[in-house]
């Protein structure tokens, strides 16, 4: 082996081993030879300037004497066509010290910069050496510093390299520079295993570099990798602990950072194509990170898999309620079901919310003893009478329900809701609401006595079944207000009340009455504000779920306009008898014109059209007439089976109706009066309106003559049961029972269902009207 040594021994010279001996007059530049003994050591003859190259006696002189020994340049050409030579390399060597073995003074460093090289062969024959600085060349190829076993430190940056360390490792090689390259090609490092430094700054000139993978490294931080066009990067298994400088691989699509020491997400935001991130074995333990990934529009895989965020509670819904669009979490295919679960654990819509509470409340009542509320129960065309007033919080609802309820006693009872939250100055119990414990309302929820609930911050309200019954037991349509959530609970259920929305329109004088009520904090102010919005855009995006709404900012204009509305209803007015029967004469005209044309009335926030609630929505020819003119109000069947009504029909309908009434059961005229059924004179029916199954049947018995059809019972003996049935069979029954059995052109008996009995009293206005219209828009 070949080998610039220097040896201090008292060594022999060996012939055949090109030693050479520094004597008096030999010259230090001896390119055969390859070995140096110092023994004597004089300056050469070659030097021109006597300063230079004066070797000393002494180790450090050696070393400033080789390097400085000057060959001059009209006679020697370094290194020509970019081939290192001896003479270059002998240039370069400096520190002096013992080889490797322990044997030889050698020199360990070479510096060779900036000479245009190309192959760097003849280093390998320099084995003694542990830094090599070769930067600033033209090299391509560092292959023959596999021949230096005992290399610890390479610096080979600004050159050609574009393969990284591709040459057989030094057993100890700590580190290596190959900044500005050219590298394009990572291979496997792992041979080098004693590397603990590995510089690659400014890649950028690997324009072509897509794909890089430093895995199991030691990297402790991201960096040098600026503008890569990189799509592909492996830095699993370091020790990296923040994402960081990879702002500007715009390209990068799959991300490996899997077993370093990532606990924040930062650093990803902005990697519009990333399309897989794996971050597996980190110490990601926190959700709000998935905020730095959440609008990456192209990621379908992530992986946390081991990673300390996995203990939360729905750590997988939150994530992909998070990121919906993500196809593979944590390695397991991402299903349609887990996506809408998401959703519906932390944003369900407001109808999921509200069937939810609706089949929370119907399991929790099927798990009771059954009983019917008798009072209320549904017949096939008239559903119970109900007001709602809907609308975000401080509106005034409540307030303008108890006016309604005091103004028209006679008409209307206060639907009593149950509430955890504590009585204000002013409010009672039983009359404003049941203020009741949590304990006392979960119970109840238990016990299936409410048919909707809904939480706003920490307070329960709830609307229980009995509140309702009581109201109905007195005969009286019942008015409750309610948040949105509970109208869409209360839709799923039989109830088929009228819904007005009562709401500020005007933000900034809603916001200072809720300011000025003194009853919220600003934060609730602000989200019940919010709210405020969300009715009017369900408003507009649910045309005819309201049927009407009335702004609130004033509550006395507010009930005014109210009033007017229920008096329209009703058909009662304090206006003269002849300008009643005007009133009465255009409310009929218009609801005619309605009818005939079936036109849309007309949303008033939006303008836009919404459908007319009106009976012809019914499928039913035979209950098409009847809804026509009744809506879903107060109901009476007429005989008039046209679904839209003249004039004439309109002048005579009150008269019309009663007669038809009176004419087709064989009863008595009756003025119909809201919520009270026709057999509360009958004996049977006196009893309490919450029978259990035994008043059940006893219903069932009594059901065609209800429903004023004396031949059912005959034609249909079925339906005089023993055993039983549900409500909701009852239903079913009667109306199979009116298309089977009964000729659909056959005038259809009109319903007594919440007629009062012929004993009682007729109570202001229903001998007027006996329905409750549809509201049509004002
Ligand atoms: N059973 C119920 N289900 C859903 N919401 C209800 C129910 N009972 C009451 N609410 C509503 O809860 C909200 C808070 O009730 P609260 O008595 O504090 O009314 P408020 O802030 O005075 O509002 P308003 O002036 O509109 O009546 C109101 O919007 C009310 O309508």
């Amino acid at each position: 082996m070949a080998a610039l040594e220097l040896r201090t021994s008292n060594e022999s010279p060996q012939p055949n081993d090109h030693y050479i001996h520094l004597d008096e007059d030999l010259d230090l530049y001896a390119p055969e030879t390859d070995i140096l003994t110092l023994e004597n050591l004089v300056p050469s003859p070659y030097v021109p300037d006597e300063d230079d190259a004066t070797l000393q006696n002494s180790d450090s002189n050696i070393s400033k004497a080789i390097s400085d020994v000057h060959i001059p340049i009209s006679t020697l050409k370094l290194s020509p066509g970019g081939i290192l030579d001896e003479e270059t390399v002998a240039r370069g060597l400096s520190n002096l010290g013992l080889s490797a073995d322990g044997i030889y003074q050698v020199y360990l460093d070479v510096t060779i910069p900036g000479f245009s090289l190309v192959d760097i062969g003849v280093l390998g024959e320099f084995a003694h050496l542990q830094r090599v600085e070769i930067s600033h060349n033209n090299i391509s190829d560092l292959s023959p510093l596999s021949k230096l076993p005992y290399l610890l430190y390479l610096n080979a940056s600004h050159n050609n390299i574009s393969q990284l360390l591709n040459f057989a490792p030094p057993f100890n090689l700590l580190e290596v520079d190959l900044s500005y390259n050219q590298i394009n090609n990572m291979s496997d490092l792992s041979a080098h295993h004693a590397l603990r430094k590995l510089v690659l700054d400014r890649l950028e000139n690997c324009q072509c570099l897509k794909s890089l993978s430093l895995a199991h490294n030691h990297l402790e931080a991201i960096q040098g990798l600026d503008n890569l066009p990189l799509q592909y990067l492996n830095l699993c298994h370091n020790m990296i602990k923040r994402i960081e400088n990879i702002g500007s691989l715009n390209n990068l699509r799959n991300l490996n950072l899997s077993g370093n020491k990532v606990r924040s997400l930062q650093g990803l935001e902005g990697h519009n194509v990333l399309e897989s991130i794996d971050l597996e074995d980190n110490e990601v333990i926190d959700i709000v990170e998935i905020q730095h990934i959440q609008q990456l529009g192209m990621l379908r895989e992530l992986n946390l898999l081991r990673n300390p965020i996995q203990e939360l509670p729905y750590y997988r819904l939150a994530i992909l309620f998070h990121i919906p669009r993500l196809c593979l979490l944590d390695r397991h295919k991402v299903e349609v079901e887990e996506k809408v679960s998401a959703k519906n654990t932390f944003d369900a819509s407001l109808e999921v919310i509200a069937a939810r509470d609706h089949i929370m409340h119907v399991v929790y009542s099927f798990l009771q003893p059954q009983r019917i509320w008798d009072s209320t129960l549904p017949s096939v065309e008239t559903p119970y009478p109900m007001l709602v007033l809907v609308g975000p919080q401080g509106s005034g609802k409540k307030e303008l329900s108890m006016k309604l309820v005091e103004e028209f006693a006679d008409y209307f009872g206060y639907g009593v809701s149950h509430t955890t939250r504590l009585p204000r100055p002013h409010e009672e119990n039983g009359k404003d609401y049941y203020f009741v414990s949590l304990e006392r309302f979960e119970i109840d929820v238990k016990m299936g006595q409410f048919i909707q609930t809904h939480k706003i911050d920490d307070t329960w309200y709830g609307l229980q079944m009995e509140s309702i019954e009581c109201v109905a037991r007195e005969g009286l349509a019942c008015v409750i207000h309610m948040e949105l959530e509970g109208v869409l609970t209360l839709k799923n259920t039989y109830f088929e009340p009228r819904y007005v929305l009562i709401i500020p329109l005007e933000k900034e004088a809603y916001e200072r009455r809720l300011q000025q009520c003194g009853l919220y904090t600003e934060s609730q102010i602000e989200h019940i504000l919010r709210r405020a919005d969300l009715y009017c855009k369900y408003n507009q995006d649910h045309p005819g779920f309201f049927d009407m709404m009335i702004s609130s900012e004033d509550i006395a204009e507010a009930y005014h306009k109210l009033r007017r509305l229920v008096m329209d209803y009703l058909g009662i007015s304090s206006l003269s008898p002849v300008a009643q029967a005007n009133n009465m004469n255009e409310a009929g005209k218009s609801e005619t014109q309605h009818a005939a044309s079936g036109e849309t009335s007309t949303n008033q926030t939006t303008g836009q059209s919404r459908p007319k609630l009106s009976g012809t929505e019914h499928t039913s020819p035979t209950r098409c007439h009847v809804s026509s003119a009744v809506g879903k109000g107060i109901v009476v069947s007429t005989n008039d089976t046209r679904t839209a009504r003249s004039q004439q029909d309109l002048d005579n309908d009150s008269d019309a109706l009663i007669n038809n009434n009176a004419n087709s059961s064989n009863m008595p005229h009756v003025p119909i009066i809201p919520g009270q059924h026709a057999l509360t004179t009958s004996s049977t029916s006196q009893s309490s309106s919450l029978s259990d199954l035994d008043s059940a049947t006893e219903f069932q018995h009594l059901s065609p003559r209800i429903n004023s059809r004396p031949q059912a019972p005959d034609s249909n003996p079925n339906l005089v049961l023993s055993k039983r049935i549900s409500p909701l069979d009852l239903v079913l029954d009667s109306e199979l029972g009116s298309l089977t059995q009964r000729n659909i052109h056959e005038p259809r008996p009109p319903s007594t269902s919440r007629m009062i009995g012929s004993g009682q009293g007729s109570r202001p206005g229903s001998n007027r009207h006996k329905i409750l219209p549809p509201i049509v828009a004002q």
